[in-house]
């Protein structure tokens, strides 16, 4: 099987795809297996119905021959649309062993995108994106074979305006990023991968999976477990919901650093200075920003936090205060949860200039020197050191007033419980992900926080 959890630039594919002939392999035989293997998600879609393959001049062209041809000996009714002719040599090798027949248009069943993958370079002409909407218009069933054309696979963008929706892409060799992200990933119906052998490729991206977490050991006390400090700030509710993420999240021990009104009775407020507040040795994690305001104090408050080089995570609305002066010179981790907004902020801030959003991410994780959790409904997690984990995809029910809170919380507790700031975003990013999962549709934050524990015993 491919490490299913692998995300490949195009590049990457081809290193990989270079790797495997060089063991071996002939383009032609990885495209019979790359066909093939979409060929049977095909036909189980397909039943009996009519399917009509769109071939373009590249490789992805090729695979749709041999999709054709595979259909063909399985007996259902094929046709072949092939507005450009072939310009490689493996998809003239796989042309010339299609026996069936070709037509301009065909209607009724599947319609099987083979126009373009992943060599898509520039936007679809008129004429051929008119051919892609006309095809999948007049079928009943549309399927993307590696990518639905007119997409850009390395960062998921839409290269043309009003492409159809899929109901199955079948992604060749491995994920791309396309797969991922939005928009390109909301294009694409439900996802299948086809083995051509490609192997793991250290460096490669990973979608972020279910984590092994510990229970607490047998001889475990409240500190040992880790102590969370939160920083209070005039709203003290996001407080409280960060705190209540974080107490299912792993950390032992929850102190509020403030007044803490209205915090739950497990919850411990620490009302004296903050300077004061902070000397406590029992800290195993900060939470700053969530609640802070973004007044003189509020920025007194995080500078304070920050100079205690105490693993720190800061969230909210203390990124807009955050600046290059603030983190220089730390040395424990430190993790960063932007939403849109906020990373644009960010960006200004440590001078981030970046051609697109992966790049982007990565570029602030390493002016920062901590890890970034990109968030938004296909959140990214980058680590100063070029590490890229992408989430899977998660309830859109998460688009509520506080769970952001929650999310903060949860890694700022991962954080207090000794994870490394890398793990502490991914393992949270997940934990969140899955409690909304638990919590079904319209939950409050409050009732999300509550769910975090279901997500912890799934990872026992
Ligand atoms: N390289 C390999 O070993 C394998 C490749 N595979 C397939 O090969 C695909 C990649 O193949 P290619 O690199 O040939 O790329 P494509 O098949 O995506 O097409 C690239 C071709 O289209 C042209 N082109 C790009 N954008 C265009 C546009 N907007 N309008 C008109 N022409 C345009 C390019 O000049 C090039 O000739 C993958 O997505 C996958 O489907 C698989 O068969 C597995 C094996
Ligand atoms: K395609």
């Amino acid at each position: 099987m491919p490490p299913s959890d692998q995300v490949l630039t195009v590049a990457q594919m081809q290193a990989a795809e270079q790797a495997l002939i060089d063991g071996g392999e002939s383009v032609d035989s990885l495209m019979l297996k790359a066909g093939r293997g979409a060929a049977e998600w095909i036909f189980r879609l397909a039943v009996d119905r009519p399917v009509t393959v769109l071939c373009g001049p590249g490789n992805n062209g090729g695979d749709g021959y041999v999709i054709a041809e595979t259909l063909r000996a399985w007996d259902l009714p094929v046709t072949v649309v092939a507005p450009l002719e072939p310009a490689t040599d493996a998809a003239r090798n796989a042309r010339t062993a299609y026996w069936g027949g070709f037509s301009a248009v065909g209607h009724g069943g599947v319609f099987v995108d083979c126009l373009f993958g992943s060599g898509l370079s520039r936007p679809l002409g008129d004429e051929l994106a008119g051919l892609v909407r006309t095809l999948a218009g007049t079928h009943a069933s549309c399927v993307a074979v590696d990518l639905p054309s007119g997409i850009s696979s390395d960062d998921g963008v839409l290269l043309n305006e009003d492409l159809p929706r899929y109901d199955l892409t079948v992604a060749l060799g491995a994920w791309k990023f396309a797969h991922r992200l939005l928009p390109a990933r909301k294009a694409m119906g439900e996802l299948r991968l086809v083995d051509i052998g490609v192997a793991r490729v250290d460096e490669a991206a990973r979608v972020i999976s279910r984590p092994a977490l510990a229970a607490p050991t047998q001889d475990a006390h409240k500190y040992t477990r880790g102590l969370l400090a939160i920083v209070e700030g005039p709203m003290p509710g996001a407080a409280a919901l960060a705190a209540s993420g974080a107490v299912h999240a792993g950390a032992g021990y929850i102190k509020v650093l403030g007044e803490a009104s209205g915090l739950p009775v497990w919850a411990v407020a620490d009302p004296r200075p903050l300077d004061e507040a902070l000397e406590d040795r029992r800290i195993a994690a900060l939470l700053v920003g969530p609640g802070l305001g973004r007044d003189g104090a509020a920025e007194a408050k995080l500078e304070a936090a920050l100079a205690f080089d105490l693993p720190t995570l800061v969230d909210a609305d203390a990124l807009h205060l955050l600046n290059p002066a603030m983190v220089a010179g730390r040395s424990a981790p430190l993790v960063i949860t932007p939403h849109a907004g906020e990373f644009a902020a960010l960006a200004q801030a440590f001078g981030v200039e970046a051609e697109g959003r992966i790049d982007a991410v990565r570029a602030l994780a390493s002016a920062v020197g901590g890890v970034v959790g990109a968030k938004g409904p296909d959140t990214l997690v980058a680590g100063s050191n070029g590490r890229l984990a992408i989430a899977p995809p998660a309830s859109s029910w998460l688009s509520t007033a506080g769970t952001g809170d929650v999310l903060a919380g949860i890694i700022a507790s991962r954080l207090a419980s000794g994870d490394d700031a890398f793990a502490a975003a991914c393992h949270g990013v997940w934990l969140h992900g899955e409690a909304a999962r638990r919590a079904g549709p319209a939950f409050s934050a409050s009732e999300l926080a509550a769910h975090v524990s279901g997500a912890y015993a799934a990872c026992l």
